[in-house]
């Protein structure tokens, strides 16, 4: 048993989340900076802060503890915000360093969390629980049945312990800062300071603001500010020292600790043995595994990255998404060695390399764009008005898309991509998404929930911010208009058919004249051999449509502008 703990009556100054008090020297210079960030993440999340001032903490509170560090999407032992300030809090304090990770079923089904993630976030806990174990840091992985009950479990594993401090990086969507605030007002009760850090991005939410001081909503401008801010000083590529280890008395205090089996599965959450085996493959486990890919990449294939990344048929991109999106590496670990790689430059050099670099930037975009619209993550359109949209609803259209199915080639390529493998290329996301809302003209919302379901890169801000852009109801500077020509995509962006072939083995035997439109360029009798779909729509007439469509709800008077009309899309 713990020993028994002091509590405080006077807890006023100690969670986070709250206003704390903070003792580090150059606060001042960062005060406006904090304070935006801080404005921009409470919409979403409890304010930030870390937990510094050491020493006029001790005198607060009744008591110091141990630490707890609380992984979610952060499965890193490296250049970990949280992490590393834990660490740093622990050892000053002559305290111990503890882990947790909750495993909550619950929240992952109501957030549509594919079975191939959560295979993907197992594996690697077994990676950062044998790390951690090297530095004699326990890892605790509690299951919640009841996502209610995450906030209530969480401090009374704390309280288990003894721990005096939490630390953990924003999650900024809305029911993570909801959990979050619930856990800080949990911790105001039990004496328990909580430190939430930016880890996620490489410029915090909220700080990279127009002239007029208000969030960007179109990518280009906000990539030129972003990039003039990450290149005019070290700060944001900065990277958090490594945690040290504790004393290895904690073996014998807390044996316990150190036997936490991580589970092979999540009842709800299996996947089939082959297809966790495939995944083992492409998507290997740990920190090691992504720093190598990024090192492969880096010293290869980025050079030739602005064409390369467009053709699907090529490794021509990092592969490195689903470790980003489980927090398995930094954004700034890979813009750090990127920005090595082109002579220190964050512009400028290798066209490849800055391009890249760039698309981080869009991570990050979609990520400010969470926050500063909140309701992005309420089953709101970014574009109020075209909530009007009267979308066709007919389930065999969505069916068929799922399945790749759709008459299209490389359509159902992207869809039969994502279904064998858990991911799919950038391009061919953009050309089914803008398919299935500009083509089939269903809701966006059922092609966003439908690759959240399945991918093992799922990342709200990213796979939300990408839907929306294809359906035109995002933060695109382009208006309504921008409708792909599936048939023209894939003559250019998989010429020779490499793409469609490797994943629709029906057509594997047509040339590259005939793949990309088999019923429009073969003799019935040909196409008819092939067992290989007709178009499920016709691109024209279905693009006219939906044209109409969209100019009517934008024009007409929708949501934002108080207007009540909407428009059907039979
Ligand atoms: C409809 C749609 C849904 C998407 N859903 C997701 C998703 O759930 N999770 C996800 O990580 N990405 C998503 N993306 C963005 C993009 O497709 C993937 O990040 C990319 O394909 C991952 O491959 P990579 O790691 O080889 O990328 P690279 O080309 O090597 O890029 C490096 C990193 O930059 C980031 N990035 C690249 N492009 C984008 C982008 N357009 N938006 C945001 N970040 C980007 C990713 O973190 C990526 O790993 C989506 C895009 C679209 C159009």
């Amino acid at each position: 048993m713990p020993p028994k703990r002091a509590v405080s009556t006077s807890t006023t100054e100690k969670v986070i989340g709250k206003k704390v008090k903070r003792g580090i020297s150059n606060e001042s210079n960062n005060a406006k900076e904090s304070r935006n960030a801080n404005n921009a993440s409470s919409l979403a999340s409890p304010s930030p802060s870390t937990v510094t001032d050491t020493t006029s903490q001790k005198e607060k509170l009744s008591f110091i503890g141990n630490c707890v560090m609380w992984f979610r999407t952060d499965l890193r032992l490296k250049d970990n915000r949280a992490l590393s300030l834990a660490s740093k809090h622990a050892t000053k304090q002559n305290k111990n360093l503890f882990a947790l990770y909750i495993i909550s079923p619950q929240e992952w089904k109501a957030h549509d969390v594919a079975p191939i993630r959560v295979d993907f976030w197992l594996r690697n806990l077994v990676s950062l629980q044998d790390k951690l174990e090297e530095l004699n840091i326990p890892l605790i992985v509690r299951t919640v049945n009841l996502r209610r009950n995450v906030p209530s479990t969480v401090i009374e594993y704390c309280k288990a312990v003894n721990v005096s401090h939490l630390f953990a990086n924003i999650e900024y969507e809305i029911n993570e800062s909801r959990r979050d605030k619930k856990v800080c007002s949990l911790a105001e009760h039990s004496d328990i300071v909580v430190s939430l850090e930016h880890d996620q991005c490489i410029i915090p939410p909220g700080l990279v603001l127009t002239k007029q001081q208000k969030p960007y909503t179109v990518y280009t401008p906000f990539k030129k500010s972003w990039l003039a801010i990450v290149g005019s000083g070290p700060k944001y590529l900065e990277l958090s020292p490594n945690p040290a280890p504790n004393n290895e008395l904690i073996r014998e205090q807390y044996a316990s600790g150190f036997n936490t089996k991580i589970p092979e599965f999540v009842e709800g959450f299996q996947i089939l043995t082959a297809q966790s085996k495939r995944a083992s493959t492409e998507f290997p486990a740990g920190e090691d595994a992504a720093h190598q890919r990024l090192q492969t990449f880096i010293s290869g294939r980025i050079e030739n990255y602005k064409e390369a990344r467009n053709i699907p048929s090529i490794d021509g991109t990092s592969s490195l998404s689903a470790y980003f999106a489980a927090g398995v590496i930094s954004a700034r670990q890979c813009v750090v060695a990127a920005r090595a790689a082109n002579k220190n430059k964050l512009q400028c050099g290798n066209i490849g390399i800055t391009t890249w670099i760039e698309e981080i930037a869009w991570r990050d975009f979609y990520r400010h764009v969470l926050v500063a619209f909140p309701y992005v993550c309420m089953n709101r359109p970014y574009k109020l008005e075209t909530e009007n949209i009267e979308w066709n609803n007919d389930p065999a259209r969505l069916r068929r898309w799922c399945e790749g199915k759709t008459g299209y080639p490389i359509v159902d390529a992207g869809m039969r991509q994502l279904n064998e493998t858990g991911w799919m290329h950038n391009r061919v996301r953009m050309i089914t998404a803008m398919f299935l809302t500009k083509d089939l003209l269903v809701n966006w919302q059922d092609g966003e929930r439908y690759f959240m379901q399945h991918l093992i890169d799922g990342d709200f801000a990213s796979n939300n911010g990408g839907w929306q852009w294809c359906a035109s109801t995002g933060t695109d500077a382009q208006p309504w208009f921008r409708i792909f020509n599936p048939t023209l995509q894939s003559q250019k962006f998989d010429p020779n058919g490499d793409y469609i072939r490797k994943w629709v083995p029906e057509l594997s035997s047509l040339g590259p004249n005939e793949i990309h439109d088999p019923s429009g360029s073969l003799s019935p009798k040909r196409f008819a051999k092939l067992k290989y779909t007709t178009p499920i729509v016709d691109h024209k007439t279905a693009r006219e449509k939906t044209l109409e469509i969209y100019k009517a709800v934008t024009k007409g008077g929708g949501a934002s502008s108080g207007g009540t009309k909407t428009y059907k899309l039979n």
